[in-house]
């Protein structure tokens, strides 16, 4: 243990590890994609919803408990004091974890195929977790070609939000297609943000992620334009009236978008700074994706 780890208590690294807030990335999809089949349809299952936000929470916690298991066998997480394998010194135990996480969050949608007598929902969450494979898991790990954004937009927008809708209604819907754009791309932008303050050790791992290709001035520009961009499209679907104008609720997230835009390139460059830059695109994503779901339900 170093002489680093010993100054943080052990309960702060504890709560690094687990990252409670960024369980929002798993319950926004739901949220969204559950509101807009209620706006296309009128009806809304909650016990399904349940189930399947409960199911979406188990399944990001096997992401993230095999993120550090995977990571721990490249040694890019050596200076990582919060990863679980670090915090456990055990990787298998994280590793046997990690999969229980996942079977009971796949025997919640599997639950949901059977109530529905239907296998579609369990066959795109099931790709969904390929995705999340492929990032990190050999031999993929994308997310080390500097892929993983790509990965997220699909696992968390299209793929993922098609499959909520699926769960409500056993239909398709274009509006919820362009809804899941909005979430893929805001629960990407947390990513992106994720590596800023990593470029170091991602070098010396061999990880080229975007901000270690880009560099971290150019990749806070690129930052800039992805969370502007998430605003423009909200009102174009408004105008072509694909979304009720009271999803342009979700503006009242440009606090955060503009306080996550000046923080990043205040600092990108300052990796003590900026490390909590992804908790801010947390808060863009917590905040734009409450007001745009509950725009769907007013409308
Ligand atoms: C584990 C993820 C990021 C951590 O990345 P990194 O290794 O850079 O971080 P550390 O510094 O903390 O080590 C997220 C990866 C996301 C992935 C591309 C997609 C996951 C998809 C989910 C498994 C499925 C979600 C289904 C949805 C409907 C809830
Ligand atoms: O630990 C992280 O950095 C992330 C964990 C995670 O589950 C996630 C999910 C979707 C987008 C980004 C992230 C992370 O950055």
């Amino acid at each position: 243990m170093t002489t680093n780890q010993l100054l943080i208590p052990k309960s702060k690294l504890w709560m690094a590890a687990i990252k409670p807030p960024m369980y929002s990335v798993a319950i926004m999809p739901i949220w969204v994609g559950s509101a807009v089949a209620f706006a296309d349809t009128n009806n809304f299952n909650g016990v399904i919803f349940a189930v399947f936000m409960t199911a979406a929470i188990f399944i990001l916690a096997w992401e993230n408990i095999s993120n550090d298991v995977f990571d721990s066998e490249t040694g890019i997480d050596k200076n990582k004091h919060h990863s679980l394998v670090n915090l456990t010194g055990s990787k298998q135990l994280m590793f046997w974890l990690g999969n229980l996480f996942l079977v009971l969050g796949l025997l919640g949608i599997l639950a949901i195929a059977f109530l529905q007598t239907d296998p579609m929902v369990i066959g795109l969450i099931l790709l969904c977790c390929f995705l999340g494979y492929m990032y990190q898991g050999p031999p993929f790990r994308l997310g080390y070609q500097g892929l993983g954004e790509f990965l997220c937009f699909f696992a968390f927008g299209p793929v993922g939000m098609s499959a909520v809708y699926y769960s409500q209604t056993q239909t398709w819907s274009i509006t919820n297609l362009a809804a899941s754009v909005i979430v893929g791309i805001v629960t990407s932008l947390i990513l992106f943000c994720s590596h800023f303050h990593q470029v170091e050790d991602d070098i010396a791992a061999g990880k080229r992620s975007p901000i270690v290709r880009l560099g971290t001035a150019k990749g806070a520009k690129v930052l800039v334009w992805f969370t502007a961009i998430i605003y423009p499209f909200i009102l174009l679907f408004v105008v072509l009236e694909f979304f009720p104008v009271w999803t342009l609720l979700s503006f009242f997230s440009l606090i955060f978008a503009f306080k996550l835009c000046r923080h990043v390139l205040a600092n990108h460059h300052l990796p003590d700074q900026v490390s909590n830059c992804k908790f801010i695109a947390v808060a863009v994503q917590f905040w734009s994706c409450l007001l745009f779901g509950l725009g769907f339900i007013l409308g």
